[in-house]
């Protein structure tokens, strides 16, 4: 079933200074269908932020269409969509966003109090932090945590209002490289579980976790690999051979 679909999506800065127009995204169309795992890549200032922020609703667009189960969210009032982030998406960021002043088990309730949803909240907060393996964390503070723990908890708070689909923008940005390992490991468990991801990033070796990579150029899709059967590896190899054949190369 498709779950998200965006058309003509097109999106317009405008700098206060000049009065110049900025085309961030000018034509995008794809479609998501539940239960995948999406890569999105493209080089610095090819619109990759601004796609995922729209599909976040935390930025308007200049025109088009973003609908998610049928919903078009670009139709909402404010109101409606903040509930509408709240009840139906998950976001994990570069920077954890984790709040310093709260416990880990009170980063981890937050968007449930939120959404005034606080029922059963104890076994959900057991389940996920039996999975994420961050038990023992849960009295802690987000300063007394690694970079790698942070983005588990981020994970863990981003799954606890179970979400249509998980928003995540550089994941791994800020993390080593066994700590990004692990995080895209956790990832790809949570999909096998049916979660549908959409995950922007520069890497390729994180891109070669998802099931898709749409290469964004011009503000425009202009390019799309699947894994099918390949391995992980294979994958990467394939996302390696794009960027080098249809891009010249992303930093
Ligand atoms: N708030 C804003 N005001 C004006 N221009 C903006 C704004 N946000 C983004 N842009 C411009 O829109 C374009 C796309 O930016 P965006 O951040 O989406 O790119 P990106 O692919 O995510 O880049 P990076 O990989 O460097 O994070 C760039 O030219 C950027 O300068």
């Amino acid at each position: 079933m498709t779950l998200l679909k965006v058309e003509h999506l097109r999106k317009e800065y405008r700098s206060r200074i000049k009065n110049n127009t900025v085309t961030a995204l000018s034509d995008v169309n794809f479609e998501v269908e539940e239960g995948e795992f999406i890569a999105i890549m493209g080089e610095s200032g090819s619109g990759k932020s601004t796609l995922l922020n729209c599909i976040a609703t935390l930025d308007n667009p200049t025109a088009g269409m973003i609908s998610l189960n049928d919903q078009d969210l670009t139709k909402l009032s404010d109101k409606l969509l903040a509930r509408y982030r709240r009840d139906h998406l998950g976001f994990v960021f570069q920077d954890f966003n984790l709040l310093d002043t709260m416990s880990i088990t009170d980063n981890i309730y937050l968007p449930l109090i939120l959404a005034k949803n606080t029922i059963g909240k104890e076994n959900k907060l057991n389940h996920l932090s039996k999975q994420l393996g961050i038990e023992s964390l849960l009295n802690k503070y987000p300063y007394e945590l690694s970079g790698g723990q942070k983005q588990r908890v981020a994970i863990a708070r981003a799954l606890i209002t179970n979400p249509d689909i998980l928003l995540a923008d550089e994941p791994t940005g800020a993390l080593d490289s066994k700590n990004s390992s692990e995080i895209l490991s956790i990832f790809s468990q949570y999909n096998e579980q049916r979660q549908t991801i959409l995950m922007v990033t520069h890497s390729s070796l994180a891109a070669s976790h998802a099931q898709r990579v749409l290469f964004i150029k011009d503000g425009k899709v202009f390019h799309q690999v699947y894994r099918g059967n390949k391995t992980e590896q294979e994958m990467l190899l394939t996302i390696n051979d794009a960027m080098t054949n249809l891009l010249g190369g992303i930093a």
